[in-house]
């Protein structure tokens, strides 16, 4: 068993969650309190190293009323710094890293108040993931990047609604809301979309586009 996975980003026209240089504040005020909400409906949220780096997100509820989710972060061979915003007890966080992950830092993040959990020997199986967070009882997560990270879950089919609010903005480069090897042609996804609805965000420059995930028989992951 697993729980149910939203995936949720603003995009520019062409794409991209993040410009070449990394900056990636593409939401308005509007879908940010979308974001926030979301936030506050589900038990955790999800995020791969590279966005705790560049981004040193809070994770936290804060344009709506309503309860942290807890803060869970994949990052293979942990490397991201013990000073990241996510690791200062305002929510409860939970790394999932490897057995190539540093000790030293492993014990200063444990001491600290962090969940440190080693699963796998240097690549996360996101199945692992999901499997491990469902046994903490939580229920419905949501992923919240970046592009690789997108990429690891909906490549197995582990995504159930994707929700990316296009925004009116071009990049021209930089990163993709999926960044994976990538499939040559639209026959061979493991999974189809199916779009469950389509609205014009209330800032009135956005477009909401939710849909659901079906995954192809044969790709199903038995979790
Ligand atoms: N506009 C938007 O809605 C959002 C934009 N972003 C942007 O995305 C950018 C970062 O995206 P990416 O570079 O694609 O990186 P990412 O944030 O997806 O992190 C990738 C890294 O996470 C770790 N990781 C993820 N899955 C793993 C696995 N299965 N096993 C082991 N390690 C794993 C690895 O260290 C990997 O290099 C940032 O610039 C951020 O600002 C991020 C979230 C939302
Ligand atoms: N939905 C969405 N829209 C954007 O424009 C974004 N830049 C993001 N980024 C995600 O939100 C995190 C920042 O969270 P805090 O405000 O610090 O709580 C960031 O790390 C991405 O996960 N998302």
């Amino acid at each position: 068993m697993r729980p149910y996975v939203y995936l949720m980003a603003a995009v520019t026209v062409d794409g991209r969650i993040a410009s070449r240089t990394g900056y990636s504040r593409l939401s308005c005020p509007h879908d940010l309190k979308r974001l926030h909400a979301m936030r506050a409906n589900v038990d955790a949220v999800i995020i791969g190293a590279n966005t705790a780096i560049v981004d040193n997100p809070r994770l936290t509820v804060r344009y709506v009323e309503g309860r942290n989710p807890v803060r869970v972060l994949i990052d293979g061979a942990l490397r991201v710094p013990t000073t990241l915003r996510i690791f200062d007890n305002s929510a409860p966080t939970i790394i999932y890293t490897s057995r190539r992950a540093p000790l030293e830092k492993i014990e200063e993040l444990r001491g600290r108040g962090v969940e440190v959990v080693i699963i796998g020997e240097e690549k996360i199986d996101p199945g692992d993931v999901l499997r491990d967070l469902y046994r903490r009882n939580m229920k419905k997560v949501l992923l919240e990047g970046g592009g690789r990270t997108n990429w690891e879950f909906l490549n197995r089919c582990l995504v159930d609604e994707l929700i990316v609010t296009i925004t009116p903005y071009v990049f021209g480069n930089g990163v993709s809301l999926i960044e994976g090897e990538g499939y040559p042609n639209t026959e061979e996804t493991p999974f189809v979309l199916e779009l469950v609805s389509v609205k014009l965000c209330e800032c009135g420059r956005e477009i909401v586009l939710t849909y659901r995930l079906r995954c192809k028989n044969k790709f199903t992951q038995n979790i």
